[in-house]
C-alpha cells in the first residue's frame, strides 16, 4: 500500500499508505506548503496525491525547461480525474489531452478570438459596451460604498458572451446564474477532500454524495446551454455567422463529419470551457487590482496623471495607446504577478518518457506547474515581494517585461485568451481610473491581501467608494 518514487524520479517527502502526501498540504491553501517543500526538496519535487505520484515544477528556470524547450513532452492533461469526469469524454479544449481534438478546438479558439475583433476595433468596441454598464452602476454609488464583485465578473463574462452567443446577458438571466452557480459548486468540490478522494481511490467514487451532487449540477448547466445553443440554431443562416456557435456549425459543415474532432456534442463543452475560463481569471484580476489601486493612493494617482496627459481630447482609450502609457502599463502587469491569478495552472501531464532537471519522469505522470513560485521568484523580480511597478521599468521609465513574467503559463498550452485579457483589463483599467477616484472607505479597517485559494485566487470579499474625477 505505501507508493513507491520510480527510479531517479524527483525526490519528496515520504508518503503514508494510500493517503500518500495529503495530510502535509493545507486543503484550504496549499501553497505555502508547496514553498515549504520546494525549499527542502528543490525545484523539482515529487508528491503522493493519495497513491498518485505528481511532479510539482517550481521556479522559472525548471517551468521553462518543461513546458517550452520540453514542451510536447509536458504538454498533456490527466484523462482520470474528477473534472475530465464531469465532462464524460466531451472535453472542449482546457481538459482535453495533447491530441489532434486539442489542437482543432485551440485553433479555432484563436480563430474565433480574431474573427470576432481581437487586433481589430471591433473587441474595443464589444468591450466598450460593457465598460458602459460597469460605469452606469459606479455612476449611482457616488459618494456610497459599493461591492465591486458582480461588476467585474458581468464585465468579463458579457464580453466572452459576446463572442459565443453574440449577446450579453444581465447577472441574474437563467443561463449565466447556472453557470455560475456551476462552477462555484464545482470549485468548491474540486478544492475540497472528496475530489482527492474521488482522483485518488477510484472505488469509492460511485457511493460520494457530495461528488454525485456535482454531477447533477453539471449536467443541468449543459442542459441550459444546450437550450441556448438549440435557439440559436433555430436563427441561423449558414455561411453567415453571428457569433462563435455559428461558425462552429459552419466548421461542422465543411469537414461533414470528415474530422470527428468537430461535432455538436462537443460544442456545449466547448461553450462552457471558453466561458469559465475567461470569466473568473479576467474579474478577480481586476478585483485584486483596484484593492491595490485603493489601498497605494499615490500608484493609482500617478495611473491617472498620464492617462490624463495621454488622452487629452480624446473620447476613449484604445488598446495602441497602452504604448505611450508604461507606467499604467506595468501597474497592470504588476497586477498580474501580485495576483497569481492561477497559482497552480491547469494540471499538466506527460506524454512520454521525458527528464527534467536531470530527473526522470515516465510517460503519464501529473504535472503541477507551480506558477505561484515564479510570481515571487527572488531573483527573477527588482522587489519580489511587495507590490511595486518598478517591476517592470527600467531607469528610463520604460516598460519592461522580465521573461519570467508567466502569468499566462507558457509553452503549447499557454492561455489561449491572453491577447483578450490583456485586452480587457487595459481598457476597463484605463477608462475606469480616468473617469472615476477609487477610495478604500474609511470605515473598511485593514486590507486583508490574503486571497481565497483556487483555481483562480479569488480576493475576500471588500468594498469601495468612488468619487467622479471627469463628468464626460
Ligand atoms: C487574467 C486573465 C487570465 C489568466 C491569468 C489566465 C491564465 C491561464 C493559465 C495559467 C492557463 C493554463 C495554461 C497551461 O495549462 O499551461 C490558461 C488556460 C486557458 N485559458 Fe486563460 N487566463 C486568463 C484569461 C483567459 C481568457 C479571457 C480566455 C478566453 C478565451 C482564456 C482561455 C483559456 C483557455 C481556453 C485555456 C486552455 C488552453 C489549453 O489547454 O490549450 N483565458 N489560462
Amino acid at each position: 500500500f505505501k507508493p513507491q518514487r520510480p527510479k531517479n524520479f524527483p525526490p519528496g517527502p515520504p508518503p503514508l499508505p494510500i493517503l500518500g502526501n495529503l495530510l502535509q498540504l493545507n486543503k484550504d491553501n496549499p501553497l505555502k506548503d508547496l514553498d515549504r517543500l520546494k525549499r527542502t526538496y528543490g525545484d523539482v519535487y515529487s508528491l503522493f496525491i493519495g497513491p498518485r505520484p505528481a511532479v510539482v515544477i517550481n521556479g522559472f528556470k525548471a517551468i521553462k525547461e518543461a513546458m517550452v524547450i520540453k514542451a510536447a513532452d509536458f504538454a498533456g492533461r490527466p484523462q482520470d480525474m474528477f473534472l475530465n469526469d464531469l465532462s464524460k469524454e466531451q472535453a472542449g479544449v482546457i481538459l482535453e489531452d495533447y491530441n489532434h481534438h486539442w489542437k482543432e478546438h485551440r485553433r479555432f479558439g484563436l480563430k474565433m478570438l480574431k474573427t470576432f475583433g481581437l487586433g481589430k476595433s471591433q473587441m474595443e468596441d464589444t468591450i466598450y459596451v460593457e465598460i458602459q454598464h460597469t460605469i452606469d452602476a459606479l455612476e449611482k454609488s457616488i459618494g456610497k460604498t459599493l461591492s465591486p464583485d458582480h461588476m467585474f465578473h458581468n464585465v468579463a463574462s458579457n464580453v466572452i458572451c459576446q463572442i459565443i452567443f453574440g449577446t450579453r446577458y444581465e447577472y441574474d438571466n437563467k443561463l449565466i446564474r447556472i453557470i455560475i452557480e456551476t462552477f462555484a459548486e464545482l470549485g468548491r468540490v474540486a478544492n475540497g477532500p472528496w475530489c482527492v478522494l474521488y482522483d485518488s481511490v477510484p472505488m469509492f467514487r460511485k457511493i460520494m454524495l457530495p461528488i454525485r451532487k456535482a454531477f447533477k449540477t453539471s449536467e443541468a448547466c449543459k442542459d441550459v446551454v444546450t437550450c441556448v445553443v438549440a435557439e440559436h440554431k433555430k436563427r441561423r443562416v449558414p455561411g453567415e455567422p453571428r457569433h462563435l456557435i455559428d461558425c462552429y456549425l459552419d466548421e461542422l459543415q465543411k469537414t461533414k463529419g470528415e474530422d470527428p474532432s468537430f461535432s455538436e456534442k462537443h460544442l456545449v463543452p466547448y461553450i462552457i470551457d471558453l466561458h469559465f475560463a475567461a470569466t473568473d481569471t479576467t474579474s478577480n484580476t481586476l478585483l485584486t487590482g483596484f484593492l491595490y489601486l485603493m489601498t497605494y493612493p499615490h500608484i493609482q494617482e500617478q495611473c491617472q496623471q498620464e492617462i490624463d496627459q495621454v488622452l487629452e481630447g480624446k473620447d476613449r482609450a484604445s488598446f495602441g495607446d497602452r504604448i505611450n502609457m508604461p507606467y499604467t502599463q506595468a501597474v497592470i502587469h504588476e497586477v498580474l504577478r501580485i495576483t497569481k491569478t492561477v497559482p497552480l495552472s491547469v494540471y499538466h501531464y506527460t506524454t512520454k518518457d521525458t527528464e527534467l532537471m536531470g530527473y526522470s519522469i515516465p510517460k503519464g505522470t501529473l504535472i503541477i506547474e507551480n506558477l505561484a513560485s515564479v510570481m515571487n521568484e527572488e531573483g527573477q523580480w527588482k522587489f519580489p515581494h511587495e507590490f511595486n511597478p518598478k517591476n517592470f521599468l527600467n531607469d528610463q521609465g520604460a516598460l519592461v517585461q522580465p521573461e519570467a513574467f508567466i502569468p499566462f503559463s507558457a509553452g503549447p498550452r499557454k492561455c489561449l485568451g491572453e491577447g483578450l485579457a490583456r485586452m480587457e483589463l487595459f481598457l476597463i483599467m484605463v477608462t475606469l481610473l480616468r473617469k472615476f477616484k477609487f477610495i478604500w472607505p474609511e470605515d473598511a479597517g485593514e486590507p486583508d491581501y490574503i486571497p481565497q485559494f483556487g483555481i483562480s485566487m479569488t480576493p475576500k470579499p471588500f468594498r469601495m467608494k468612488v468619487e467622479l474625477r471627469l463628468t464626460k
